[in-house]
């Protein structure tokens, strides 16, 4: 069961992601934790926090990302109990009570009264009032609901569901699960115990492992990485010695599986804070590569041409939503547009780079169609030809290959086994 400060930080969280539109992994690193006392942001109010132990770190994070998935369905069984829209902090505690009571299994004393006393005094009686009904109702409360449209934002909902038809009901419902870890290992790396093999290559282990206490990680034996992730690099099949170029390569998840299969990699990042993580990762996984900061739709390499270019484009990463549960209040329809309009520059950047007969895997983690399927079109104006994903590439993925002969993964695909991160694949080539 979760401590009062666990509670306070996740309020802090919520308010942080909800109120100001904050990332939940940026506000989560500005928690002041154990022996670095600091300023923090409680609900409503502004005064010291206190310092949070990674326990207590840890049990916020799980409130809070519980809450965000799930705020539609809690407020729905709120608000016959409610005369009025209540302040944010207000809003923030009756959620983070109601998803203790109804999803996180809190005993209904400590639920309640511990909600009671996130929020300002004059507000503690209709908490108090609200919570008690809502204990009476039990889990039972929720189950009426349609869940997966009240838990969606409607303008991603008439999205996906325009682009990907019925499937928009599985999507969503996929989105109420903690995804699990999934990792690719080094090459002849021993995959540490408790996982399973996915058909494709990738270990999967159950989701709140820590990769960090798993053996082999400080020796650099694998990265996390999605199931889904893993593919775009899989598709380039870099070969031992060929010149290959990651655009848009932090923090080096496909720069790592490129560099382990022999080629020689130059990745290029345009975020300073990023490359320097991209630097991180590929020592402690004792890989090669040489990195680049820059922008990708202006930097030209010199004039140098490349064997093959991985593209994996900034996007919306509303395929994500798994396990980024804070996308869907972070980003707004306008942001679709202006992504795809980057990643048309992005595109037409790494087409120049292909030498004659150079292969082009162009990626985002978007289940939004004006990031992905759309981007077909501009293939021949820029001198490539679709180059079809074959199904004996990405096995137990057969049909996720469109007619087209992209590939489009959806996180209720492998569902009974934990699903993966929605994203597009296109391959070209150079003619
Ligand atoms: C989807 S992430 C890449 C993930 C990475 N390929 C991996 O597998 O770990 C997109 C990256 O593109 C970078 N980026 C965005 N715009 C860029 C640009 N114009 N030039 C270079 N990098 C850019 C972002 O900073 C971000 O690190």
């Amino acid at each position: 069961m979760a401590s009062s400060p666990a509670r306070r930080a996740a309020a802090a969280l919520l308010d942080a992601v909800v109120t100001r539109h904050r990332p939940l992994e940026e506000a989560l690193d500005s928690l002041p934790t154990d022996g670095k006392p600091h300023q923090v942001r409680q609900a409503g109010e502004r005064r010291p926090g206190a310092a949070v132990s990674p326990r207590d770190k840890a049990a916020a994070h799980r409130i809070a990302a519980t809450v965000l998935r799930r705020a539609g369905s809690l407020d729905a069984v709120l608000e016959p109990f409610l005369r009025r829209d209540p302040p944010p902090a207000v809003r923030h505690a009756l959620r983070i009570g109601a998803a203790e009571l109804l999803l996180l299994g809190t005993p209904a004393h400590a639920a309640v009264g511990s909600a009671v006393d996130l929020v300002p005094k004059p507000f503690a009686g209709l908490v108090n009032a609200v919570l008690r009904k809502l204990a009476a109702a039990g889990p039972a409360a929720l189950e009426e609901l349609d869940a997966e449209r009240l838990d969606t934002p409607a303008w991603l909902w008439t999205a996906w569901h325009a682009a990907h038809g019925p499937a928009v009901r599985a999507i969503a419902a996929a989105h109420r699960q903690e995804a699990p870890l999934d990792l690719s290992l080094a090459p002849g790396a021993v995959p540490p115990e408790g996982g399973e093999a996915l058909p494709t290559g990738s270990w999967r282990y159950p989701a709140g492992t820590r990769v960090t206490e798993l053996a082999g990680f400080a020796e650099g034996q694998f990265w996390v990485q999605d199931a889904a992730a893993a593919l775009p690099a899989r598709l380039v099949a870099p070969r031992p010695g060929e010149r290959i170029l990651d655009l848009c390569a932090a923090p080096g998840g496909k720069t790592a599986q490129l560099a382990a299969a022999g080629a020689s990699v130059v990745a290029v990042e345009r975020e300073p804070k990023r490359a320097a993580r991209l630097r991180e990762n590929l020592a402690r996984l004792k890989l090669a590569g040489e990195l680049v900061e820059a922008d990708a739709t202006t930097w030209d390499g010199g004039g140098a041409l490349f064997d093959a270019v991985l593209l994996d484009a900034p996007c919306t990463a509303t395929g994500t939503i798994r396990r980024h549960p804070d996308v869907p209040y972070l980003k707004r329809p306008k942001d679709v547009p202006a992504m795809a309009e980057l990643q048309r520059a992005l595109l037409a950047a790494a087409a120049k780079r292909l030498a004659p007969g150079g292969r082009l895997v162009f990626a985002t983690c978007s289940l939004q169609a004006e990031e992905g399927e759309a981007h077909r079109a501009a293939l021949p104006g820029l001198g490539l030809a679709p180059d079809p994903i074959r199904p004996e590439e990405v096995p137990g993925l057969e049909d996720a290959i469109t007619v087209d002969g992209a590939l489009r993964t959806r996180p209720d695909l492998w569902g009974g086994q934990g699903g993966m991160d929605g994203f597009f694949v296109l391959r070209a080539r150079r003619a």
